[in-house]
């Protein structure tokens, strides 16, 4: 790495003090923009773009993954700094698939935050990686598991992880100022109606077998995650194309600064020492999401409903929120959605061996005597058997090609692109599901425990927080329910109300349902078995219940 000539002197970088006697205590934090998006979608064009800039007056550290990429002239060199590093995947023990700053980084950081060579650092992270999962390496939980864990995960350099994790973590040295994403205007659309996989653009060379996110998945994390957006490349799209992208980008992040580029030429400024990333914001969820919350009554179709303040509704794009204080029944649901999306189930988290046992354990209660409460009544009165399925559909399988022409021709789901939050199955009364869809990919899995379903003492101290939960309360049921944003172009919002509604239990459903949860004699699993007795379950289990401490930093927790 070059150190380079003329300080910048009084800049973001100047450290405050060097911690004389003590090489390993800095007290200044590097600043650092993340920049992330997809492969070609202008990364490069525009880390050359900040280099070649005057108008920031720092001298920045470039870290690229692939240096051959980046045009560098002998005059950006002089001027700055540009080094390589390369990220990596690895497993982390809660099974989430994370690209995460390799040893190396982190050690570039901790040597560049310790020198005066440099003032700022701008990251170009792989075009397939989330930029949350690079953000945490700033959080000190982060070095201290990693440390735990660098072993098993085959990372390099634990000397310099044990030294960050001793001062706290890398955030005592490094600061992220800014997440960056940068999108090819051209193709967000195409990427929404696909259901390819990252190994099937990238091919299993770069992608490990382990790594199942989808491209529409990955774009979506990009954008919701973002302070600012580069609308790139909106040379190639005409006016009222542009104005759609525009639309879709502020609905699904409306807190982000979105800037349209042609060669990624922004005025740095807005991506350079804005201080706009902040860590709570970002676990707390993408904007539109959080805006659950900021719900204000607006007409519809004539009729009055909750949904979130809307951006825009310019363009065909809107959102609404679709809620419900009734379950889903579990095969109703699979009806629905099983051949309109690719359904993902316990994404991250996929264990084979112990879905084969749940599939056994599924037998034999089904094998078992019926309990008193499924005997006493004839179980199907209370089904629409025009709804039976068998059990071995719940793994039927459709071509990919066909479920992208079913969501097309789907006069509900055809405008719907995004679509996330928590939702009630009648057969796992005591346990959320989450729901994130984005494009043809739906992605299904347990969350937390419902509030009513668990004892005060667990619930989070905070006065503001248990507020909260309590407004989320209603009648017997307590916090059950569903509700899920749903985002799109030329939403019809009554026909989507209308095909989940058909998958809710029915009144008879309901109430029979009720005597079930009802009857003291049940325990908690008793009554559970027998709610798969009467209402067919074929998705996957969830495993055990994950609490909010435990969940903590896990960003596919967003309970609220
Ligand atoms: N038409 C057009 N082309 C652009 C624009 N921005 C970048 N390009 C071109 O798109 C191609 C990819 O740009 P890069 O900057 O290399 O993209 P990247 O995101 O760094 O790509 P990877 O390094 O592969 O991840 C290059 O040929 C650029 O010249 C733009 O606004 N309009």
């Amino acid at each position: 790495m070059t150190p380079v000539a003329n300080l910048n002197a009084g800049g973001p970088g100047v450290p405050e003090s060097m911690g004389k006697g003590d090489a390993r205590v800095t007290a200044r934090q590097l600043p650092v923009t993340l920049i992330s998006g997809f492969l070609g979608s202008g990364k490069t064009t525009l880390l050359e773009h900040i280099l070649k800039s005057k108008d920031h007056g720092l001298r920045i550290a470039v870290i690229v993954n692939d240096m051959s990429s980046i045009n560098i002239d002998a005059a950006l060199i002089q001027q700055h700094t540009v080094s390589q590093s390369k990220e990596k995947l690895i497993q982390l023990q809660n099974g989430c698939i994370c690209c995460t700053l390799r040893g190396d980084l982190l050690e570039e950081l901790v040597r560049l935050a310790r020198t005066d060579a440099v003032q700022y650092v701008v990251i170009e992270s792989t075009g397939i990686s989330e930029p949350m999962q690079v953000a945490e390496t700033f959080t000190t939980e982060f070095s201290a598991a990693m440390l735990e864990q660098g072993g098993a995960a085959g990372l390099e350099g634990s000397a310099i992880l044990q030294e960050v994790t001793d001062m706290g973590g890398l955030h005592k040295v490094a600061r992220l100022d800014t997440t960056v994403s940068v999108l090819d205007a051209f193709n967000i659309f195409h990427n929404f109606s696909t259901s390819e996989f990252l190994s099937d653009r990238y091919g299993s060379e770069n992608i490990i077998p382990e790594d199942e996110r989808t491209i529409t998945d990955l774009m979506v994390d990009q954008i919701e995650f973002a302070d600012v957006i580069i609308v790139n490349k909106i040379d190639l799209v005409d006016a009222p194309t542009k104005s759609r992208i525009l639309s879709l980008v502020r609905n699904l992040n409306p807190s982000a600064r979105v800037i349209e580029a042609k060669y990624s030429k922004v005025d740095v400024q807005h991506i350079i020492n804005t201080d706009l990333f902040s860590f709570e914001k970002a676990v707390t969820g993408a904007g539109w999401l959080r805006s659950l919350h900021e719900l204000t009554q607006r007409e519809i179709g004539g009729k009055a409903v909750m949904a979130p303040k809307p951006e825009t509704e310019e363009y065909g794009i809107s959102s609404f929120v679709y809620r419900a204080r009734k379950p889903f029944h579990p095969k109703r649901l699979f009806n629905l959605i099983h051949d309109k999306f690719v359904v993902l189930q316990n994404a991250g988290n996929a264990d084979d061996e112990s879905q084969a046992e749940d599939d056994s354990d599924t037998d034999s209660v089904m094998d078992t005597d019926l309990t008193e409460e499924a005997t006493d009544s004839p179980i199907s009165s209370d089904i629409d058997m025009e709804d039976n399925l068998d059990q071995k559909d719940f793994a039927r399988e459709i071509d990919p090609a066909e479920i992208l022409k079913n969501k097309k021709a789907s006069l509900a789901f055809r405008g719907l692109l995004r679509s996330k939050g928590f939702f009630w199955l009648a057969t796992r009364s005591n346990q959320h599901g989450e729901w994130s869809q984005a494009g043809a990919i739906l992605t299904l899995q347990g969350g937390g425990p419902w509030f009513a379903s668990i004892d005060r003492d667990s619930w989070p101290e905070d006065r503001d927080v248990v507020r909260a939960i309590e407004a989320d309360f209603s009648g017997k049921w307590g916090d059950r329910r569903i509700e899920l944003v749903m985002i799109g172009e030329d939403l019809d919002q009554e026909a989507i109300s209308d095909v989940l509604d058909k998958a809710l239990l029915t009144a008879p459903e309901m109430r029979r349902w009720e005597r079930v949860m009802g009857n003291k004699n049940y325990t908690v699993e008793q009554a559970e078995d027998t709610l798969c007795q009467i209402f067919e379950d074929g998705f996957e289990e969830w495993g055990t219940i994950v609490t909010e401490d435990e969940s903590e930093g896990d960003h596919n927790n967003h309970r609220h």
